[in-house]
């Protein structure tokens, strides 16, 4: 890291365009001291601690002065899964008058965002030692479970109950650490730590409220307790306003949350406030157990849109998007189709793991389809559950189904849960898994995509309106400034040049900001040189 001198720019012109950019680290590529090998999650690290030795708790992206082309893609790649934007910076004065205007302008707001939750699990096990007079017996109760979550997106875990679900949420929350746990699960390619607590929320199934207190009452006290000491107070009741609005708990704010013998907010308030408590500290990866128990559809679609908007990267793209898992029972189909990824569980085994949108295709690909229609969360959980009813069975099962006569009926019987594990342990069920593991790195989150796409268009619409206004004052040239970040791919001529980066407005509105943001997900710009043709016009 480190920055280059050279004359400042000033005026007002200049104060508007960086005022937009609010960059806080700048990476000086061709000078940086990191040696080839280096890991690049450590990189990554190592500015979030420089970051916070400073005191610097801003949004983050690394502005990279030099040939951007020359950052190793997995160093690319890590700051990406970490949430930093990784910006080209045309030219040196541009830069310097960054550097100069970010300093006068550090703002002190949370950066647990820093670390984003890329989170992946491999044949993850568990068992329980049972306890007998006799002798002590291990019991299991999770076995192969294989999946990944990303920023942005919304995992649910289903199946039917006792399947493992909550098991299977506290060792991915790093709650549960006792027995024995089998396989491995990191975040951001590291193993659990305690750094990462704090970047973890989790709400459990029945979280304890105080019955007396009201809904802003509530957050505040989890505000003050959790929020860091750094922060005055005042900003931590901001933080608590943002909540409210973010959760839609305007209304209730000053009810009081009740409990069995006062009655208070609804059950879906209710499950909110505990989301909210959660959300206070802005955390990477978000926990949920059962979120939507006892709540009618209709709350029920509201918490899940609430989770699914947690999920979402900032409009502004300077906050990479949150990794957030469900447990849920079974969700109603207008719920099923909201989620990005899907585990199916039964009896503690992975029937699936890849996108909620796929589970029928992929099912109906090995045989089994509904016979009737159904809703699809109603058919997974059945099947986990060995139940065949109204359900077609591949071949090789068929003879597996022990039929049973009672009266006029003949029922077809379930599948013994041997049988079913048998299947799942087939080719045809593996492949699938590693064929969605594979794609993990390639495969965007199409709601994220749209969002992005809006958000370009925001920007471009933006951009256009600012380019005419500097137009106005510059007669004809401004300072290329990046409210959308720009990645040339290496591509810029003498990007040390001491020049600013002049360009029509007009036509780099039209060259298309929105290509540019197409490279531009979750908060961070991928290294796709294809997306990244166009090169900043850089004239003395
Ligand atoms: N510490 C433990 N000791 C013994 N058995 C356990 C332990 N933890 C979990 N189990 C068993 O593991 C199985 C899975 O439990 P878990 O709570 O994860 O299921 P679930 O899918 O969340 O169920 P539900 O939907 O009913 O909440 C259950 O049979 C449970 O009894």
């Amino acid at each position: 890291m480190g920055g280059s001198s050279g004359s400042v720019p000033t005026g007002p012109v200049v104060e508007d365009e960086y005022a937009t950019v609010r960059t806080s680290v700048w990476w000086d590529i061709e000078n940086c001291q990191v040696r080839k090998a280096c890991d690049p999650h450590l990189i990554a690290q190592n500015i979030s601690l420089a970051l916070a030795e400073m005191g610097y708790r801003g949004p983050v992206s690394i502005s990279a002065f030099g040939d951007t082309s020359k950052i190793a893609q997995p160093t690319v790649q890590a700051l990406n899964n970490t949430g930093i934007a990784l910006n080209h910076v045309p030219a040196v004065k541009v830069l310097t008058g960054m550097i100069q205007y970010s300093c006068r302008n550090l703002e002190k707001i949370d950066n647990s965002h820093l670390l984003a939750g890329d989170m992946l699990f491999t044949d993850v096990g568990y068992k329980v030692l049972l306890k007998r007079i006799a002798s002590n017996t291990e019991k299991d109760i999770l076995q192969g479970i294989t999946g990944s979550a990303r920023p942005g997106e919304l995992l649910a875990v289903m199946g039917p109950s006792a399947s493992g679900k909550t098991t299977l949420l506290s060792l991915l929350g790093g709650r549960t650490t006792a027995n024995i746990v089998q396989g491995s699960i990191t975040y951001n390619d590291e193993p659990y730590s305690k750094s990462l607590k704090g970047r973890i929320g989790f709400v459990t199934q029945d979280d304890v409220l105080f019955a007396h207190l009201t809904v802003r009452e509530t957050l505040t006290y989890a505000a003050l307790l959790r929020l860091p000491r750094t922060m005055s107070r005042q900003k931590k009741e901001e933080r608590v306003v943002n909540v409210i609005t973010e959760l839609g708990l305007q209304r209730c704010q000053d009810t009081i949350v009740g409990g069995s013998f006062i009655r208070g907010v609804s059950g879906g308030e209710r499950k909110r406030v505990c989301i909210g408590n959660e959300i206070l500290v802005n955390p990477s990866l978000l926990f949920l157990d059962e979120p939507t128990s006892g709540l009618d559809s209709t709350t029920t679609l509201r918490v899940v849109q609430v989770l699914t908007e947690i999920a979402e990267p900032a409009m502004d793209m300077l906050q990479s998007g949150k990794t957030v898992v469900t447990t849920i029972h079974q969700p109603s189909i207008r719920l099923f189709h909201r989620f990005d990824k899907l585990i199916l569980l039964g009896k503690g085994s992975l029937f699936y793991f890849g996108r909620a949108s796929k589970a029928m295709s992929y099912f109906s690909s090995t045989g089994f389809s509904p016979l009737i229609a159904m809703n699809p969360a109603e058919f997974l959980v059945d099947l986990a559950n060995g139940n065949t009813n109204d359900v077609t069975v591949p071949t090789g099962l068929e003879d597996k189904l022990q039929s049973k006569e009672s009266g006029r009926h003949t029922t077809r019987g379930k599948l013994s849960a041997e049988d079913v594990h048998e299947w799942r342990a087939s080719p045809a069920s593996k492949n699938f898994i590693s064929y969605e593991l594979s794609l993990r790195d390639l495969v965007e989150t199409p709601r994220i995509v749209k969002k992005v796409e809006e958000a370009a268009e925001m920007r471009q619409e933006g951009a256009k309106n600012k380019a005419e206004k500097a137009t106005d004052r510059s007669k004809g040239g401004l300072f290329l400034k990046t409210s959308v970040p720009v990645l040339d791919g290496g591509k810029t001529k003498s990007s040390r040049s001491n020049s600013f980066a002049k360009v029509s407005p007009k036509l780099e509105a039209e060259k298309g900001l929105q290509e540019k943001m197409r490279g531009y997900c979750c908060g961070f710009l991928a290294t796709n040189k294809s997306k990244s043709k166009e090169t900043s016009k850089e004239v003395d």
